[in-house]
């Protein structure tokens, strides 16, 4: 019989996306995989078992996969986090370091309640500026983040310290050496 497979094996990378010396770890074939995909969501979800969670967070863009099915298992609401200027009611807003300039998230300002307990979800923690800058965001609401959970770490690029430096609860499911 063949090994099983790892939430690892599911992801595929491609050289050179978007930029040279990019390797991208595209999650897309694990969402794509009925086992994969579940296996992903279950594995997200286990640190948090019996903790009371109010809401999921997720960030743009595949953080809205994650965190809808993961707020669809555990039966609380979904709020997303955006890119400036997609959301369509009054908003707060916060910037982040991209490689090349800035860029800049969105929440709708009544998306979160004070004292609301919100698991915060993405696809990968790179750098940790979008996480941050999402954590700032619910904080501002008055939201406590119970945790941050992430499928694909990339630690050479330190956003798991930051998150942790941060006083932040931080889970991924696996991890890819370099860039
Ligand atoms: O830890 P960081 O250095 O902030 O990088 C991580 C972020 O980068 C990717 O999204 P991207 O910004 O490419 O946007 P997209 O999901 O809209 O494609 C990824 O899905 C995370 O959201
Ligand atoms: N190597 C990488 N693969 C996929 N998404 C990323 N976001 C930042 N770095 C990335």
């Amino acid at each position: 019989m063949p090994p099983l497979k790892t939430v690892q094996d599911y992801i595929r990378t491609i050289v050179d996306f978007p930029h040279d010396g990019i390797l991208f770890r595209d999650v897309t074939t694990l969402f794509a995989d009925p086992r994969g995909f579940r296996m992903a969501i279950d594995q997200m979800l286990h640190p948090y078992a019996g903790q009371p969670i109010d809401k999921v967070a997720g960030l743009e863009a595949r953080g809205f996969i994650l965190g809808g099915a993961i707020a669809h298992q555990l039966s609380v609401g979904f709020v997303p986090i955006r890119k400036k200027g997609k959301l369509p009611g009054a908003v707060i807003s916060e910037e982040y370091q991209l490689e090349y300039g800035e860029a800049v998230v969105e929440l709708h300002d009544d998306a979160i309640q004070p004292g609301e307990r919100v698991l915060l979800v993405d696809d990968l923690l790179a750098t940790g500026g979008t996480a941050a800058a999402g954590i700032r965001l619910i904080e501002r609401l008055g939201g406590i983040i119970t945790g941050c959970a992430f499928v694909v770490d990339l630690p050479d690029l330190g956003g798991h310290k930051r998150l942790t430096d941060m006083g932040m609860d931080v889970h991924t499911l696996c991890a890819f050496d370099g860039l």
